[in-house]
């Protein structure tokens, strides 16, 4: 939940480059702070011609303009916490740290080298600069592991290693540092913060994704919009591990390289809980309707489940709480549909959405031949997975069968399939789940069977 003051909103500003491509720079700052509630302002230091693949041309806007960029938003508007990103000669970070001083603003260092394309966005010449003329007046820096190397001059292959040049950085004037391990191996993404002589490091899976671009930009954004709403570092670091790990999760997929991160992803989230809720409330109302539902009901019950659009756990699929049950020949809800009120449907849904982002619905009905026939007759692809089959150390991990179970059925048919069954195993009973888009159009089906 973003939690806006209308009274007074608060406001960020970001030092740094243009991406023509939309997915970096200032276009990923202010796409984050955004997202986060804070209203965000530009100095502009850099145009760049750039996309998913290359940096093609680069034009530094002249010092006296980055200043007076600075001058015209702190003069007026106000700031309460700033950041820089591609500052690309010493003569720029020069400046902005000037300006900085001289308005004494909360400052966030993205100490932006190499585009992920592999282009130098800094000048070699200007690393010295940024350590004795930006660091010293930094509130929190936040390199890679690369840039950690560079600026601590040490080699980084581990977490201790990180934690080590993390001191070292520290060492150079900032209040915090914070080490990402996104471009390190291991099947985490490992982030590291050293503030106030203590560690805090937080993990996340690694995100298999192309979709990268503007990662280290969004973050330090989300450090700074958070630092201008008046957080303490460590929750504005929690805060933007956490948009970023969506963002990345819910990429892009635009250009033939590299496509943005989506640092909207949570507010699109946000912004669909309503309709989704009501959506599965319409769904509930039609299987409620259905005049005899005695061949569709299974023992365990009908469940109906919708999730959000950019959907990370079961946290944000939609159900109902009790189920729906048979009472003489109608269904009856045991109560209102709620977030989380799902754990069968949301994996398959969750699990679904891995093959195709358009399914977002599942109901369940009783396993039979009839309603099976009924289903090929409705011209549905219909695949399947034999629990009996579920390899050793898929049973041994709790919640693993469905997952498991769904990539069987999606590989057998080619695509997700319209409805996937099993024909039960010990004390399970068998199962028939629909997929698809929508809760309702999976009900409309449902009463069609009934
Ligand atoms: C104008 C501009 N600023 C910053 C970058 C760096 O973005 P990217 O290459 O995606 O690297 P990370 O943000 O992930 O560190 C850029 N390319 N252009
Ligand atoms: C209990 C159950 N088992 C299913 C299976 O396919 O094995 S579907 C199902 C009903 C739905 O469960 P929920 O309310 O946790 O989503």
């Amino acid at each position: 939940m973003v939690w806006i003051d209308l009274k007074r909103v608060p406001v960020a500003l970001t030092i740094a480059g243009s991406d023509s491509g939309g997915g970096a720079g200032i276009q990923a700052d202010l796409k984050t702070f955004a997202a986060l509630g804070v209203h965000g302002t530009v100095a502009i230091t850099s145009i760049t011609a750039q996309n998913t693949r290359e940096v093609r041309a680069v034009q530094d806007v002249s010092v006296d303009v980055i200043k007076a960029q600075i001058e015209a938003v702190v003069s007026d508007i106000g700031v309460d916490a700033a950041k820089t990103g591609m500052l690309h000669t010493s003569e720029i970070i020069e400046a902005v740290s000037e300006e900085i001083s001289r308005y004494k603003i909360p400052l966030v260092v993205d100490p932006v080298m190499i585009a992920k394309s592999g282009a130098p966005l800094l000048k070699e010449d200007a690393v010295g600069s940024l350590i004795r003329r930006l660091l010293p007046v930094a509130k929190v820096v936040t390199p890679n592991a690369r840039e950690a190397e560079v600026l601590a001059g040490v080699r980084i292959g581990s977490v201790e290693d990180a934690r080590r040049a993390a001191k070292l950085i520290a060492d150079m004037g900032p209040e915090g540092v914070i080490v990402k391990g996104g471009h390190m191996e291991g099947s985490e993404s490992i982030d590291i913060l050293f503030y106030q002589g203590d560690f805090i490091e937080l993990r996340a899976p690694r995100l298999e994704s192309r979709n990268t671009h503007g990662t280290g930009c969004s973050f330090s954004a989300a450090i700074t919009a958070e630092l201008a709403k008046g957080k303490d570092i460590r929750e504005a670091f929690r805060v933007a591990k956490d948009l970023v790990t969506h963002a990345i999760m819910y990429g892009i997929p635009v250009g033939k390289g590299h496509g943005p991160l989506n640092p909207m992803a949570s507010l699109y989230n946000e912004s669909e809980r309503y309709a989704t809720l009501m959506r599965v409330v319409e769904a509930v109302r039609i299987l409620e309707g259905i005049e005899d539902a005695r061949k569709i009901a299974p023992e365990v019950g009908i469940n109906v489940a919708m999730s959000l659009p950019y959907a990370r756990d079961s946290h944000d699929v939609a159900a109902v709480p009790g189920r729906i049950h048979l009472v003489g020949r109608k269904l009856k809800a045991t109560s209102y549909p709620e977030f989380g009120a799902s754990d069968h449907l949301a994996r398959y849904i969750l699990t679904s959405r891995l093959y195709d982002r358009e399914i977002r619905a599942a109901i369940n009905i009783a396993y039979s031949d009839e309603n099976l026939e009924r289903l090929a007759s409705m011209g549905l692809k219909v695949s399947w997975y034999d629990r009996r089959e579920e390899p050793g150390e898929v049973k041994a991990r709790e919640g693993a069968t469905i997952p498991w179970g769904v990539r069987v059925a999606v590989e057998r048919a080619g695509r997700v399939p319209d409805a996937i069954f099993h024909r039960g195993d010990w004390g399970k009973e068998p199962m028939i789940v629909l997929l698809g888009r929508d809760a309702v159009s999976l009900a409309e089906v449902v009463r069609s069977i009934a």
